[in-house]
């Protein structure tokens, strides 16, 4: 199948009847189950855009010469990136960007890993050619995908070998001739059991020692195959209306933890088996980081325009974007937006060819905006919520303004500058929903968490950085001081 209509992908959850918990149930049909049913009509829209708007959202797949999604492109130019970078924020734009896991983010990861695939080939040839063929096996087949990342936090002072009990993470339980066994239990897979596969990949930043071996693995399994179970947490999709919830009812994507009871996975599907130093390699060796960091900030441009714009909105409405303070706080939004669109724009004019023939943005400029934007995402919606104040409390439910009796009351109570008051609270509820309601607080945690712990990500910039120049350059103008040493020193 090339690229998927919405009700394909939603037919396809339907058939596969993966094993997705919630609330102590298995849920029997995602695709009407109140917590997951809205989310998955956000991605099945995605899917369906790829049809309405063909020229921008697909592509001639160069094997079957069917059209398929643009987010797979194996950029060749600085020109795919820019088509690349327009596919994924016309996805963005549907969500303000508050899909984290819309598919763009790990098709790139796919076909990076397909591409760049020599890294694998170090244990066996088969590796490689199991990441080529499944980066074409997705992208012809519009796979949608979650992936785990990291282990259980049961005490991060210790390796995983070392763990009280050692096999509480997934790990290498046996190899056989058809393929292995894995057990054991893996974090934390956003939109887990709402999506076709999961790809199961080390870490982007906890590198392993060699006594990790059997924790270091790296496969893709359809979610449901036996023996695997994505327990989800409370959904934060409350199935009020877009009106009340305008966020969470529609974009709530859910986070799983996945267990592998004794798993099998067939060898075809396994790109590293029980190799710390691959697996340590992995992102940055198959440049995957740097084309999922090229889906990250242009997704958040989009998500930050969002911000942007119901600040502004927010402000004008109640009076009070004359002033100093005000303005001052709306300014740090737009320069965080001319930065990023910097960044983006940076990364795609320095693009170069890697050794595999792909179009690689400059990853500086990327790994800046990724290591940046966790710390300024959380400030964005402190300036939302400082600037709302009572009004983000202040805001009566739909039904209070059906209400006969009390619908005038508060469409008069609150109006505002230059809105009646049903205008006023359905633009105050989005401004709570993008910052104090359950959903809000998620996508704070999540912009400051999803690639990794921030305070290791930062650690390993600083040890990578390029220091040398600038020191040398301070050195040679302090060596220009005049000065003239005293002997006694
Ligand atoms: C909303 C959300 C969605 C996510 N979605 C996904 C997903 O889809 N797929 C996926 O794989 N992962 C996902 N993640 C997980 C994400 O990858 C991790 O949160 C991230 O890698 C940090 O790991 P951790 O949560 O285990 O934190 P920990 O490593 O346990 O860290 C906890 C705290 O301890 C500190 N700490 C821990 N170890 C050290 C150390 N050695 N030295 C100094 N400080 C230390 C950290 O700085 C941090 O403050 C998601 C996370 C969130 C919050």
């Amino acid at each position: 199948m090339p690229a998927k209509t919405g009700e394909q992908y939603k037919q396809g959850l339907r058939e596969a009847n993966n094993n997705v918990y919630i609330h102590g149930e298995r849920v029997e049909d995602p695709t009407t189950h109140p917590a997951f049913k809205n989310v998955i009509d956000s991605m099945a829209n995605l899917y369906d855009l790829q049809h309405e708007k063909p020229e921008k959202m697909l592509y001639t797949s160069p094997t079957s010469g069917e059209k398929v999604g643009m987010t797979f492109l194996r950029p060749e130019s600085i020109e795919d990136l820019a088509k690349r970078r327009e596919a994924i924020q016309e996805w963005a734009r549907t969500s303000g960007g508050m899909m984290g896991r819309s598919p763009d983010y790990l098709n790139a990861e796919v076909m990076a890993m397909g591409v760049a695939n020599d890294l694998f080939a170090e244990d066996d040839q088969m590796f490689a050619d199991n990441a080529r063929r499944f980066y074409e096996y997705a992208r012809e087949n519009d796979i949608s995908l979650t992936h785990t990342l990291i282990h259980p936090q049961v005490n991060r002072e210790k390796a995983q070998h070392e763990q009280k009990d050692a096999n509480v993470a997934l790990h290498l339980k046996e190899k056989r001739e058809d393929g292995i066994i894995v057990e054991g239990a893996r974090l934390l897979a956003t939109q887990g059991g709402i999506t076709d596969e999961i790809l199961v990949f080390p870490s982007t930043v906890k590198p392993a020692g060699e006594l990790d071996d059997p924790y270091s693995l790296a496969f893709v399994v359809p979610n449901n195959t036996d023996g695997l179970k994505f327990i989800s947490r409370e959904s934060f999709d409350y199935g009020r209306s877009e009106w009340d919830h305008p966020l969470g009812s529609r974009f709530e994507e859910g986070d799983a933890i996945v267990y592998f009871d004794n798993v099998f996975v067939p060898w075809d599907r396994v790109f590293v088996c029980g190799n710390s130093s691959i697996c340590n390699r992995t992102f940055l060796e198959t440049n995957a980081v740097v084309h999922m960091s090229h889906q990250v900030v242009a997704k958040n441009v989009v998500k930050t325009e969002f911000v942007l714009g119901t600040v502004l909105k927010l402000m004008e409405s109640i009076g009070i974007d004359g002033f100093q303070h005000v303005k001052d706080k709306g300014t740090e939004i737009m320069l965080t937006l001319e930065t990023m669109k910097s960044h983006l724009y940076r990364a795609e004019q320095n693009a170069t060819l890697d050794k595999w023939g792909t179009m690689t943005p400059d990853f500086e400029a990327l790994n800046a905006a990724r290591n940046w934007y966790p710390n300024v995402y959380p400030r964005l919606v402190e300036i939302l919520r400082i600037l709302g104040a009572s009004g983000l409390m202040g805001i009566p439910t739909e039904a209070d303004f059906q209400n006969e009796e009390l619908g005038p009351i508060v469409n008069r109570a609150l109006q505002s500058k230059n809105m009646e008051g049903y205008e006023r609270v359905k633009l105050f509820r989005l401004a709570w929903d993008l910052t104090l309601s359950s959903f809000g607080s998620r996508q704070m945690h999540y912009e400051y968490y999803f690639f990794g712990d921030p305070i290791k990500m930062r650690m390993s910039y600083f040890d990578g950085y390029d220091k040398e120049p600038y020191k040398a350059y301070v050195q040679d103008f302090l060596d220009q001081v005049k000065s003239s040493k005293p002997s006694h020193v």
